[in-house]
């Protein structure tokens, strides 16, 4: 019997979807963010489909990646992972400073292998009639709860008309736009981007979220745009009101200083971002949350693989998001759902979005979460004549690589990356 599905073709197809003037701690998003979709096709006509960055570092080893798999078994995904490893042993330099949440220090190959092998079950999960989730170790919830991710934001992109979302510059704007967005989602829990205006009008803001939203677990995260005597400042002034404070201070050093004096836990997506990393961060204490994310842990699962390791040391674990679309989001769900240890609502950018590559109607949220798709592989369908629009998009937009501090600095010439800023 051959119980072998060959890769017959692998397609990376790069797209730019409408992204607001979204502000963090070196820059403001430009008015396109840019995903890739990876494609595999079978010589038993089962498809696949995986999304990631589409950088063009990042593209080029996608494109190198998809060379080398093509003709292999989609059930072979160890043996995927040493080809992608061999294929990029001369070729591992960080592809910029946007792809991976801010910082450039995850794996490469697991970045470039994630893709590949979302698109693998999304195939062995049709070839057996099963939800990639029950692939992963069956689903332990029906539903994925996700955070509410508020940003100080611009009204419009210089030059364009204003977003349905409007300016969120001050407390109150940040109340409003949670206001709305926990209206139309119901989410259950809150993460304000931070580290764009000084500290003190981001405890304030948090503070009004606390007093409008006095049951929802909040979080702020300004990507280690403090100092660690600013760290503790503020970790001391929201005692009792964060469930935990993400990235507030660069490194694995200063955030353990941070750490040993926090009233509150501490997590990352910024120091500890691959799995070299995780024994120097367990021995310092440096976080007590590790944000997992997929798209840099190595795919699905590996980041079960680095449930597994923050279970044993004892490590919370939350997800962490970039911009994205639906096939990111149906992997994120998948993964969430088969994950017993994750124990935080995730993140996700989806509410900033108004287009998509997939078929809509899969994810409706109700109460802040998206239930687990239960037909075969992750549940969803490629909108062809979207992905072709997008892909235009991509090709006339311009943007390649993404760069919230060079797009800032064009608009605002005397703007400098500081880190820590505060
Ligand atoms: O979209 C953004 O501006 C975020 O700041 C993103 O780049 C981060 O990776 C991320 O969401 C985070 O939690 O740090
Ligand atoms: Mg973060």
């Amino acid at each position: 019997m051959n119980d072998q599905l060959r890769i017959t073709g692998i397609t990376v197809t790069p797209v730019a979807f409408r992204d607001p003037p979204l502000l963090n701690a070196v820059g403001v998003h430009e008015p396109y963010a840019l995903r890739a979709i990876v494609e595999i096709t079978t010589d038993q006509g089962l498809t696949g489909l995986g999304e990631t960055y589409a950088d063009e570092g990042h593209l080029r080893r996608l494109d190198r990646a998809a060379r080398a798999l093509t003709g292999m078994d989609v059930y072979a995904l160890g043996a995927m992972y040493q080809r992608i490893a061999a294929g990029l042993a001369d070729d591992t330099g960080a592809d910029g400073s946007g792809l991976t949440g801010l910082i450039t220090s995850s794996s490469t190959v697991d970045r470039v292998f994630s893709p590949f092998e979302v698109a693998c079950l999304d195939i062995q999960g049709k070839a057996v009639g099963r939800p990639v989730s029950d692939l992963l170790g069956g689903a332990v919830r029906d539903e994925v709860p996700f955070s509410a991710y508020l940003f100080y934001k611009w009204a419009a992109h210089p030059g364009a008309e204003p977003d349905p979302w409007g300016e969120a510059l001050d407390a109150d704007a940040i109340v409003a736009q949670a206001r709305r967005m926990i209206d139309a989602y119901g989410f259950t829990a809150i993460k304000l981007k931070g580290g764009v205006l000084p500290p003190e009008e981001e405890i304030e803001a948090v503070r009004a979220l606390r007093a409008e939203f006095p049951s929802h677990p909040l979080r702020l995260d300004p990507n280690a745009a403090w100092s660690v005597p600013t760290s503790l400042k503020v970790a001391t002034e929201l005692d009792g009101v964060l469930e935990y404070l993400e990235d507030p201070t660069p490194g694995q050093k200063g955030m353990a200083e941070v750490a040993r004096q926090s009233p509150m836990p501490l997590a990352t997506n910024m120091c500890v971002v691959a799995f070299d990393e995780l024994a120097p961060g367990v021995a310092q204490d440096a976080v007590q949350v590790v944000l997992s994310d997929h798209h840099y842990w190595g795919g699905l699962h590996r980041s079960k693989l680095l449930s597994g390791i923050c279970e044993t040391f004892g490590l919370g674990l939350s997800m962490h998001s970039n911009s994205h679309l639906g096939i990111s989001l149906a992997a994120m769900t998948h993964l969430a759902a088969a994950t017993p240890h994750l124990s935080y609502a995730c993140d996700t950018h989806w509410p900033w979005k108004d287009e998509d590559v997939i078929q809509p109607g899969v994810f409706a949220f109700a109460d802040g979460a998206v239930r687990v798709p239960r037909t075969p592989g992750l549940g969803i369908e490629l909108d062809r004549d979207a992905l072709a629009r997008l892909h235009e998009q991509y090709l006339a937009c311009g943007l390649r690589n993404r760069d919230d501090t060079g797009y800032m600095q064009r608009l605002h010439p005397g703007y400098r990356l500081r880190s820590p800023r505060w």
